[in-house]
């Protein structure tokens, strides 16, 4: 298998984390081949792929709970799994456990010790991620976004050079989705990488630097959002509205996809939008509304791991 990411990511000589020529296999199945992959500090990554693509594997080994089966791996410039390495990262997993007749106080005040920091930093951290009012409740009667703030929390104790969420908004409502992505922001804003594996297309969009999509264990994209639109060169789409109902006639002109009586959809590469619109405009008050509506990461995450938009 060749690598198609090859030519495409410089190494970064600031990098919190690099990962180099990377395999893993276990047994006879290869989980990930030749994955190079670096983070900046403060940079916020999005970590996308299919179901099994390799993502926690990666992780698993970026934290030192597996070995690579070839290459290497650098966390802060130490080995994964070394006290070094370890005090540099932190983990928010799926599905986040904690000992359920615990408060959060109590929970959190553990880790801190554990982490060899103050308890005395436990208080502002609970208020930081909004369990004020719940801290001294048994964690038992939590619910999950309660769970996953508390996780979050976990992970500031630290103050890590990179942080890996895996699927950190799962199971949240809108307004704690919110406040994660605003805790996130600020972790960034502090200095820490922050890698976040999901399949929440929509809000990793909004709300990261970089894009990096795996493919059956390889790394088929690693990018900014914009360069790898304009790389995938996948079509605009146009949505226009017919007046009176009468999509025929625009439908018979300007050709494209009818979608009910009223509506027809063009698609058109992003250099020849104005000559499409200059049609569109030809047509005069047959069309009464058109929709111009770019690439999502939703079809740009569809290209690269092989199913196109058009
Ligand atoms: N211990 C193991 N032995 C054999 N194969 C494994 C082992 N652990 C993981 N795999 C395989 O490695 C591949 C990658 O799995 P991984 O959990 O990294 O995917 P993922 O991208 O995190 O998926 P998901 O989105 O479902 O969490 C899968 O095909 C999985 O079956």
């Amino acid at each position: 298998m060749s690598n198609p990411m090859k030519d495409q990511m410089p190494p970064q000589t600031d990098s919190v984390l690099s990962v180099t020529g990377l395999f893993k296999r276990h047994g006879d199945a290869e989980t990930l081949h030749d994955v190079n992959f670096f983070l900046a500090p403060g940079e916020r990554v999005a970590l996308l792929g299919h179901n099994g693509a390799g993502k926690t594997t990666l992780m698993k080994i970026v934290l030192g709970l597996w070995s690579p089966s070839e290459g290497e791996v650098r966390v802060a410039n130490a080995v994964p799994g070394s006290a070094e390495a370890r005090k540099a990262s932190a983990y928010l997993p799926e599905a986040v456990t904690f000992h359920r007749s615990l408060t959060g106080r109590e929970q959190l005040k553990l880790f801190a010790r554990l982490a060899g920091e103050s308890p005395k930093v436990t208080g502002p951290l609970l208020e930081r991620v909004g369990l004020a009012d719940a801290a001294d409740r048994r964690i038992g009667t939590w619910s999950k976004g309660m769970r996953q703030r508390l996780g979050l929390a976990q992970v500031l104790l630290g103050k890590p050079s990179i942080a890996l969420l895996d699927e950190p908004t799962s199971g949240l409502d809108p307004i704690s989705r919110h406040d994660l992505y605003a805790i996130i922001d600020e972790m960034a804003s502090n200095g820490t990488a922050v890698l976040i594996a999901s399949h929440a297309l929509t809000e990793v969009e909004a709300r990261t630097d970089r894009i990096a999509i795996m493919r059956k264990g390889q790394l088929v994209a690693n990018d900014t959002l914009a360069h790898l639109s304009s790389r995938a060169e996948l079509p605009i789409r146009l949505m226009l509205t017919a007046r009176d109902n009468d999509a025929a006639e625009i439908h018979a002109r300007l050709g494209g996809k009818r979608i009910n009586g009223a509506s027809v959809e063009l698609l058109c590469q992003p250099e020849n939008k104005m000559e499409r619109l200059a049609h569109i405009a030809a047509l005069g008050d047959l069309v009464i509304d058109v929709e111009m509506d770019p690439p999502s990461l939703e079809d740009l995450y569809r290209h690269y791991s092989g199913e196109d938009r058009t």
